[in-house]
């Protein structure tokens, strides 16, 4: 297992083109958050607009878009249960994250359907939370190469049925065979399985322990392949550490780091890696 180092920041996050413009950095397309789960598109959503994808769309319930546009007028929003906007959306988006506090009733099951049906070869495509433990309970197939699934121990059981403590680095990368595209398996120290090694992540802390964390996550990883286009796997790797590196910062003067505070931190903190004097 290659253990990842910060080199890895440098290596993706890098100076924007001046020549330029919200196109360029990407089309977000975020579906989730029911009417209980609103807060995990609001974080997820948070993390890609912070993270610096160019346009950002949410497909959520209803009931959370005075919330989300109250806290990120960046974001545009449309009504999940109607299927006409949500298949205009995911013709032009870049990179689809679906999952966030989705929940796994009807509808949520048909949007991730509907997603799975219609996401090209070129598109990106982020699943997380909710939508994993449906591709589970369901056994619905992927058939897309660029997919990121972000399971952290237990939705990662339901995918793989391997139990938290037989989860090893062999178990773990046999059962990923079944999965074209990453698997983020999320704990202390997330191990990154792709199809062309697997990595360990060395940093992080107890402090990142609190509901949204992985929301913020998907978002991150949302907002870093929208942009940087070049190798989608450095790409994700990039994403995975920056998340837990600026949680490591915060944590030296916090002993709980909120995933607001995250987000709230990836602009400076993506600023002072990308003029890093290797850079
Ligand atoms: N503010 C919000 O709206 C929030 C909504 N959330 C959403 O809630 C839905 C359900 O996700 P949950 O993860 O809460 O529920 P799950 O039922 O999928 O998993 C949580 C259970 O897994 C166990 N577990 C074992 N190993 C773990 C590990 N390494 N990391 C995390 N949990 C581990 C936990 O103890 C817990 O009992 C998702 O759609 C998620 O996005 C959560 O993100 C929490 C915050
Ligand atoms: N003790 C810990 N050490 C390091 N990272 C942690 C720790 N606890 C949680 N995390 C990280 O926080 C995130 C939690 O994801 P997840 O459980 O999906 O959160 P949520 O669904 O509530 O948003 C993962 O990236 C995980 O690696
Ligand atoms: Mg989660």
């Amino acid at each position: 297992m290659e253990v990842l180092t910060t080199q890895i920041l440098t290596d993706v996050i890098v100076p924007r083109p001046l020549d330029s413009h919200k196109g360029t950095f990407g089309r977000v397309l975020l579906i989730g958050g029911n009417h209980q789960f609103g807060g995990a598109i609001i974080m997820a959503t948070q993390a890609a607009v912070a993270s610096g994808a160019g346009l950002v769309t949410v497909a959520t319930d209803p009931s959370n878009r005075t919330a989300l546009l109250t806290r990120l007028p960046e974001a545009m929003t449309i009504d999940y249960h109607h299927d006409d906007l949500v298949m205009q959306q995911l013709s032009s988006a870049d990179v689809v994250v679906i999952g966030p506090g989705l929940g796994t009733d009807a509808i949520a099951l048909h949007l991730l359907q509907l997603t799975l049906r219609l996401i090209q070869p070129q598109q990106r495509l982020i699943i997380d939370g909710s939508a994993l433990t449906l591709l589970a309970e369901h056994q619905l197939p992927v058939n897309h190469q660029q997919t990121v699934y972000t399971p952290h121990q237990m939705e990662w059981q339901r995918l793989s049925q391997l139990p938290i403590n037989q989860q090893t680095e062999v178990t773990n990368a046999q059962a990923k065979a079944k999965f074209p595209g990453i698997v983020v398996v999320k704990k202390h120290h997330s191990e990154i399985y792709t199809s062309q090694g697997t990595y360990q992540l060395p940093i992080g802390t107890p402090a990142q322990a609190t509901g949204g964390m992985g929301d913020t996550l998907a978002g991150i990883i949302g907002g870093l392949t929208a942009q940087f286009t070049r190798d989608f796997t450095q790409t994700v790797l990039a994403a995975v550490y920056l998340h837990s590196a600026v949680a490591e910062q915060l944590a030296t003067t916090n002993y709980v780091v909120l995933p607001t505070t995250i987000s709230e931190s990836l602009p400076a903190f993506m600023h002072q890696i990308s003029t890093a004097p290797n850079n």
